[in-house]
């Protein structure tokens, strides 16, 4: 069966095609194995014990160190692994920004993605996925050509504005060598179509980043073109054909706007439920080639492991109060309060969102320092901004957010976690959850906090089970 056949053993064929200069050959016969036994790996099972130093048990989050940075001397490095396939220019600038050793997911994929297959990135959140599909981009993209040639899709404007500012800080010219910088364009809902259809008209950007939406426009009205597209890539994929109202059109830009022969195509997510039926779903459906492989990183652990879950059992009524005393006692340096989206009904008797309880409650009650803020769908797109922004600039926060923030969004800083309202799914726990321990090398504990009410208890223990993780209860 197709896929079966993806599953096996690759070939050394598919080895990345590697300068005799390039530095992994240079130096021990060890490295040629390692970078082949990623290969094989990935596409064989699961695999990934890198992060094995986070199963030591730990007591609170505020045990900060960074202890799982690699071995300068000996480990290998993202330039060992790119160099030959990505422009020294970019690699240089990828070292300044900080970004030296490679991740799992990044050790894992890069040399698959170089050969020029088609690829299903999964691994956990905050693992380095969006680094990974911007690094092959970047070795194909020709800047002296003025067309589009790389395309990534996702599902928010808040994640499109965040993997533009990463693709733009990596494919900035370079000031000290004669290279032509690659423009990237944000083409989002709620941005200014009009300015976009004449840039795109003048001199078409070498990379969009674009939503379903403003992109299928475009397509529509002839004004972008994806012949000459070399890699498309769908960020939160499993949230794109499962979960938003926009699958039809990521069918059509799959297989009606662009040919899966003619392009590289990478799916990303920390979630693929059953993975196996969507990786034969990409098969006969012509999403991808029939090669694609599947790359999943810590199968085992879907969950990172720098989390500890916890949970109070408490009143409707008194929910509130647990929240202030919580922030009080643990203090985060910054957090996001999850809140449940406001139902149809509840809108139509003319209630308050949570949300907006919530942040009154917490500008009149509590009394820390962190800047509170909102972000959820029914804002408009500058407050949406805006919220983002002024998280950005620094400074501890405390965002209130529905599952708008679940997905994708980086904010390094966050330490904690408060589910005020349980999420729908155990996916949507994974994802929420995933919004702290986003240091890849740190040892740093992050804490998730569940706030539930007695009945809700077996659906905590159900997404427990579905993720292999543990929640403590704590007493108040
Ligand atoms: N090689 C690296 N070295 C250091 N930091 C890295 C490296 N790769 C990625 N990061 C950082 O790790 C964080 C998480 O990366 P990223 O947003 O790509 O995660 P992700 O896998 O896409 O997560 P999610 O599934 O939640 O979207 C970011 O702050 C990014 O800058």
């Amino acid at each position: 069966m197709a896929s079966q056949q993806l599953l096996s053993v690759p070939h050394l064929s598919l080895l990345p095609k590697v300068s005799p200069f390039h530095p992994s050959l240079s130096s021990t016969p060890q490295k040629l194995t390692s970078l082949f036994h990623s290969t094989t790996c990935s596409a064989l099972q699961s695999s990934s014990t890198s992060r094995i130093t986070n199963l030591q048990p730990v007591t609170d989050a505020s045990s900060q160190t960074e202890s799982n940075v690699p071995n300068e001397t000996t480990a290998l490095t993202l330039r060992n692994i790119c160099q030959g396939f990505v422009p020294e220019h970019i690699l240089h600038r990828m070292e300044e920004i900080g970004f030296v050793f490679p991740t799992d997911i990044q050790r894992e994929a890069l040399p698959t993605l170089f050969t020029g297959r088609d690829c299903i990135l999964h691994a956990q959140t905050g693992s380095g996925k969006t680094l990974t599909y911007l690094l092959l981009i970047l070795s194909l993209i020709n800047p002296q050509r003025s067309s589009v040639q790389a395309v990534v899709v996702v599902p928010t404007r808040e994640l499109g504005m965040q993997v533009t500012k990463v693709a733009r800080m990596l494919a900035a010219k370079s000031t000290d060598v004669e290279v032509k910088g690659c423009t990237v364009m944000a083409l989002l809902d709620g941005g200014m179509l009009r300015r976009h259809k004449s840039w795109l008209k003048a001199e078409p950007p070498a990379i969009v980043v674009a939503t379903v939406a403003s992109l299928c426009h475009m397509l529509e009205k002839h004004i972008l073109r994806l012949d000459s597209v070399k890699v498309l890539v769908v960020d939160e994929v499993d949230f794109l054909f499962y979960s938003s109202k926009q699958v039809g059109s990521v069918r059509k830009l799959l297989t009606s706007f662009s040919s899966c022969d003619k392009r590289q195509t990478v799916f990303a997510s920390a979630s693929i439920p059953q993975h196996k039926h969507f990786v034969h779903d990409c098969i006969q459906q012509k999403w991808t080639k029939r090669d694609v492989v599947h790359i999943h990183v810590s199968a085992i652990t879907p969950m990172p492991l720098c989390l500890l879950h916890k949970f109070v059992v408490c009143g409707k009524k008194n929910k509130h109060q647990i929240l202030l005393a919580l922030l009080e006692s643990d203090a985060p340096e910054s957090a996001i309060i999850f809140v449940g989206e406001q139902s149809e009904k509840s809108k139509k008797a003319g209630n308050d969102p949570s949300t907006t309880l919530l942040i009154e409650l917490l500008k009149t009650s509590y009394e820390g320092s962190l800047e509170i803020l909102l972000l959820e769908e029914d804002m408009n797109f500058n407050s949406r901004a805006a919220s983002l922004t002024e998280i950005r600039q620094g400074g501890g926060f405390l965002l209130v957010s529905t599952d708008i923030a679940a997905r994708g969004i980086d904010l390094p800083e966050t330490t904690h976690i408060f589910n005020f309202d349980l999420p729908q799914t155990a996916t949507d726990y994974l994802h929420r959850a995933g919004r702290a321990g986003r240091k890849p090398f740190s040892d740093r504990k992050c804490i998730v906090t569940n706030l539930i009410t007695s009945e809700e208890r077996f659906v905590l223990q159900r997404f427990e089970n579905e993720l292999m993780f543990s929640c403590e209860e704590l007493m108040f």
